[in-house]
């Protein structure tokens, strides 16, 4: 036997936050060396925090970088442990995104980032370049208040692997894992024993099982222990990033961090045996392939990760407990991301609390509810005796700061810092003033219930009084653009009174600060343009702009029972609505998939098709013929198609002033930092139309052959 105790972490820094970084950073070295750890890794960038996006072009970011490393180095904390910790450095004049590896004071090697993130979220290659000399390292030549606490004026910068007496240690950097040829292959065959990958990888529905089954495979075939660290919290954008920080040992996971937490500090450790990687190592084929494999440049630390101890009795050893991965449902994600996202905003912004134009509806429901799960997660968190969090809630809930005020009840902490507000008109019905006022008695939040007909009828008062003309809507007789007109107006009225309110609560409550607007227009109305561009979809932030309709139903069906809201059911059960229009003829409300000409259902397929998928309308149309064609026509597929296009290009100018919101799903139309595209189109897509059109005409007509649906419905 051959035990090492091994840690990783997963620490919620902020970009540019040097000195609350640094502070974390030892946090987590202290407690790893608490446990006896003698190896410990932290996330990507964890010095200056990873979303510093073009500040890592300054100069000033990489030189306080070094600053925080030369007190890390400098602490006696830091000591009797190898640390991988990252930073941005500048080489030959250019970046690049390393891991400085340092033990007892000096630093051993850096290692450059070889494969860069630079799709979707991530820009990395506008900031650092890639080192490309594979299994090639160069002299570094170390700044001077390095070399003063050192004594080490040059060190090696490239691609090697770290030797200890006992065992090989590598460094593979986030992206790196998701590469076809990941270092660790090379690595792994050249007997690297020990993986460690840094990671500042983001949030998004349904995507750990993924990196789970990467940092799986990465052992599965060549034994070894692989550390997977991560950044986690919101770090100052749109982003969550989920932590999950784990240990794997020959394929499988023997440690889990966790996903969602409000914690900023955790470490997870755990003693493995060296030997068990190498008995998975003895196969004779890999042995085949290790004989052929080129050698990596050995960079030596005097120390051994065993401590110098042999064989440990009865030291707890991990091996043998391989862990059930625990994965949160879709709908617990969405109750713990983007509530994890609320609370790192909302502390880091110092204001005093969320505002929410509540409708009655199921999105702005949606936005609560997170609210409320927030203010969950803060009480279970304060009743863990959790400091940070019970600072900032006392903080932000102005009390002072020698007050003895604990979150012990998830209402009552709702109420402190939460605020909605019904704004009704002639149009409201009884059944959404009703909803919207049941639902913040549910959750505790402290509730508005107001009539603005006054400030409608004021407003088109000046428009008649200036114009001599009185807008109607289309069941009065007007045409369809005085309704629209007539329907923005109190769309966009309600925006205005929302950020007065906002402003105005807590002082109405004899209170200190201000309140941060939510939004709550989903990812789908996003993506067709179905909302008016500044209304109260113009918040200061959304914690549902990243999330579909059919998610967010999902959603509220899980939190109606895990949350004990009853109440929840009702909005499930409620046709949306937006209450802009005198009620129809024959009472029928306005129902929102009848104006938009497609269901919630139908435009999830189109967003997924168009992002992911990378559809333009002709590929699109080509796809959904085989998908739908058993139950439409060619033409009607067709037209749904072109309808979608058009209204998305139409609208897509909306996406420019898109409220800030945090990032959850693969297809979002988010035009600010992750679906980069022009926003004034040619919707009339004429060329692409047309050869929709003449496929359509030619293609045969599934759906009324025997046997498929539309020919079962005729
Ligand atoms: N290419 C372009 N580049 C930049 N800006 C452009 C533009 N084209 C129009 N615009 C601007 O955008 C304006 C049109 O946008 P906007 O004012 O939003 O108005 P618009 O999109 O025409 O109407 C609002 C839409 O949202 C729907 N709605 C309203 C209220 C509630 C709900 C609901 O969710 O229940 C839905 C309503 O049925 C309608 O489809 C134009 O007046 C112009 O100022
Ligand atoms: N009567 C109202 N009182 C307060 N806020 C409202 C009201 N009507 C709409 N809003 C706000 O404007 C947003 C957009 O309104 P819209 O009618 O488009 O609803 P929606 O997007 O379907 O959302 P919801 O499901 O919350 O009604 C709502 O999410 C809500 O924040
Ligand atoms: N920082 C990175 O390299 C992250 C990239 C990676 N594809 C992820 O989403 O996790």
């Amino acid at each position: 036997m051959h035990l090492v105790t091994v840690a990783t972490c997963s620490l919620n820094q902020w970009a540019l936050d040097f000195t609350g970084n640094y502070e974390r950073i030892m946090k987590s070295i202290t407690i790893a060396k608490s446990r006896g750890a003698t190896l410990r890794v932290g996330p990507e960038l964890e010095i200056p925090g990873y979303g510093c996006l073009d500040h890592f072009l300054e100069g000033d970011t990489i030189l306080h970088s070094w600053e925080i490393l030369a007190k890390i180095l400098q602490n006696e904390d830091a000591r009797d442990i190898v640390c991988d910790i990252g930073m941005p450095m500048t080489h030959k004049n250019s970046n690049y995104n390393c891991r400085v590896i340092i033990h007892n004071g000096k630093i051993a090697m850096i290692r450059p980032k070889m494969w860069m993130a630079n799709d979707g979220n991530y820009r990395e290659l506008r900031y650092f370049t890639p080192w490309h000399k594979h299994r090639h390292t160069e002299p570094h030549s170390l700044p001077s208040i390095i070399r003063k606490i050192t004594g080490q004026t040059v060190v090696p910068f490239g691609d090697a692997v770290v030797a200890t007496e006992d065992t090989v240690i590598g460094v593979e950097l986030c992206e790196e894992l998701f590469t076809p040829a990941s270092p660790h292959i090379q690595m792994g065959l050249d007997g690297v024993e020990i993986f460690t990958n840094s990671s500042a990888s983001h949030h998004e529905l349904r995507k750990l099982n993924k990196r789970v089954e990467l940092i799986k495979e990465a052992t599965a075939k060549n034994g070894g222990i692989y550390l997977y660290a991560n950044q986690q919290g919101c770090d100052g954008d749109r982003l969550y990033y989920d932590g999950a920080c784990m240990i794997a040992l020959n394929g499988r996971i023997v440690a889990q961090g966790s996903q969602f937490s409000l914690s900023d500090v955790e470490v997870v450790t755990a003693t493995l045996d060296l030997q068990a990687v190498r008995a998975a190592r003895t196969q004779s084929s890999r042995r085949m392939q290790a004989a052929q494999s080129e050698p990596y440049e050995r960079v030596w630390v005097d120390t051994r990760l065993d401590g110098g101890m042999g064989i440990r009795v009865g030291e707890e050893e991990s091996k043998a407990k391989s862990i059930e991965f625990k994965y949160n449902t879709p709908e617990e994600e969405i109750a713990l991301g983007p509530a994890c996202w609320l609370w790192d905003y909302l502390r880091r912004s110092r204001q005093a609390g969320y505002f929410v134009p509540l409708s009655g509806g199921i999105d702005s429901c949606a936005t609560s509810v997170i609210v409320y799960s927030m203010s969950r997660l803060v009480v279970q968190a304060a009743q863990r005796g959790e400091e940070q969090v019970i600072a900032d809630a006392r903080r932000m809930t102005g009390e002072p700061d020698d007050s003895t005020y604990v979150p012990s009840d998830p209402r009552e902490f709702t109420n402190r810092i939460f605020h909605s507000c019904y704004m009704g008109t002639e149009h409201s019905s009884v059944e959404t003033r009703k909803r919207a006022k049941d639902l913040a008695e549910a959750i505790g939040c402290y509730h508005v219930d107001l009539n603005m007909d006054t400030v409608v009828s004021a407003m088109k008062a000046l428009f008649t009084m200036t114009t001599n003309k009185a807008p109607r809507f289309e069941s009065q007789g007007g045409t369809a653009r005085e309704s629209l007109a007539l329907q923005n107006i109190q769309a966009r009225l309600r925006m205005v009174l929302a950020y007065m309110f906002a402003q105005l609560l807590p002082w109405v409550r004899g209170k200190t600060g201000g309140l941060l607007v939510l939004g709550s227009a989903n990812v789908d109305e996003s993506l067709r343009g179905y909302y008016t561009k500044y209304d109260c979809s113009a918040a200061d932030v959304n914690p549902i702009g990243g999330i579909s309709k059919t998610d967010l139903k999902k959603f509220i069906a899980y939190a109606q029972t895990e949350f004990d809201l009853p109440i929840l059911g009702s909005f499930l059960d409620a046709i949306p609505t937006a209450e802009l229009i005198p009620m129809g003829q024959d009472n029928v409300a306005q129902s929102d998939e009848v104006e938009m000409g497609m269901t919630y259902e139908e435009l999830s397929v189109y967003g997924r098709l168009r992002k992911v998928e990378k559809c333009g309308p002709y590929g699109m149309f080509g796809k959904l013929v085989i998908d739908w064609g058993s139950f439409l026509s060619p033409v009607e597929i067709a037209t749904k198609v072109k309808h979608f296009f058009f209204t998305h290009a139409i609208n897509r100018h909306k996406m420019t002033t898109l409220t800030p919101s945090v990032h959850l799903e693969e297809y979002s139309p988010d035009d600010n930092r992750f679906d980069l595209r022009p926003f004034l189109y040619n919707s009339r897509f004429e060329h692409q139309f047309n050869r929709i059109d003449q496929l359509a005409e030619v293609l045969p007509n599934r759906a009324t052959q025997p046997g498929n649906d539309k020919a079962k419905q005729d």
